[in-house]
């Protein structure tokens, strides 16, 4: 068996004097969709953007397509990214551009092909999105489910060997966003790809996933397949599973501490 794209031990990772993750150790196997589900605030965007190596983990070790990213140098980081599709929330496509081309930006920056073939697959790339004649508009004639295709269509054009996609069903109404699941699935099947989905929607989460790796104020609560997940004893996974919300409780001393300590 092949090793794991991912492979993260003992994360630890901090804001200012803030631990936001801790103990986060997970893989992710070739060929699966992992889907990294949590509540608000739990730490979601943080592990993403440490896995993606935009911040450097306090503490612990991340292993991305084999290598060390906080050890790594530029060079190996960044020949890791250009085996890396990212999906960002809100699509960002560039709103003075074509569709074409900004699902055509990746091999312009990091290729050194002829104006040709870029056209060819970027096209092609946009037709796996169900976009197929869309290259000449632009983004604003796009709805809200095509900017997010066409965004999934330029995080695929350099063909990545695993795909992150952070809240693909934000904004979108409940078919748009199974017609992206759909998508999702396809992108795993037919283009073999690797894929970390984060999500809120358990719904999409359920549907696409392979695997489901739990997050909870900061922490893993667990791994495992969506049977696995749906059947586990723990509390506060079943809490997050039945959106049962949790007890506030607000301790004022603590909390004006914290905010006085923050400002010194
Ligand atoms: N840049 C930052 N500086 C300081 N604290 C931050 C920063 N970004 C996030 N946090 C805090 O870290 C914690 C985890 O936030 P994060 O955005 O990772 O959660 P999330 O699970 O992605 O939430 P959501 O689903 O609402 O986007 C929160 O308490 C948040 O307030």
């Amino acid at each position: 068996m092949s090793p794991p794209l991912i492979e993260v031990e003992n994360l630890e990772a901090w804001y200012g004097r803030r631990r936001i993750l801790h103990d986060v150790d997970f893989s992710v196997n070739a060929g699966e969709i992992r889907v990294i589900m949590g509540g608000s605030g739990s730490g979601k965007s943080t592990l993403l953007r440490h896995l993606l190596g935009l911040h450097k983990p306090r503490g612990g070790n991340i292993r991305l397509l084999g290598v060390d990213i906080a050890k790594a140098s530029p060079r190996e980081l960044l020949d890791v990214r250009r085996k890396i599709g990212v999906s960002f929330q809100g699509g960002a496509l560039l709103t003075s551009m074509t569709v074409g081309e900004n699902v055509a930006l990746p091999l312009r920056e990091h290729t050194t092909l002829d104006e040709h073939t870029i056209r060819i697959m970027s096209r092609l790339k946009l037709e796996v999105v169900n976009l197929g004649g869309f290259q000449e508009l632009m983004p604003s004639q796009l709805s809200g489910g095509m900017i997010k295709r066409a965004a999934l269509a330029r995080a695929i054009v350099m063909d990545p060997k695993l795909l992150f996609f952070d809240e693909p069903s934000a904004g979108l109404d409940p078919v748009v966003s199974a017609e992206l699941d759909e998508l999702i699935l396809r992108l795993r099947d037919a283009l073999r790809m690797t894929i970390v989905v984060v999500t809120h929607e358990l719904d999409s989460a359920f549907k696409i996933a392979d695997t489901i790796t739990v997050l909870d104020e900061g922490s893993i609560l667990m791994t495992g397949t969506v049977a696995e997940v749906r059947a586990a004893p723990n509390e506060r996974i079943q809490d997050l599973l039945n959106r049962r919300p949790r007890e506030i409780v607000v301790d004022a001393d603590a909390y004006l501490r914290r905010l006085t300590e923050e400002r010194a």
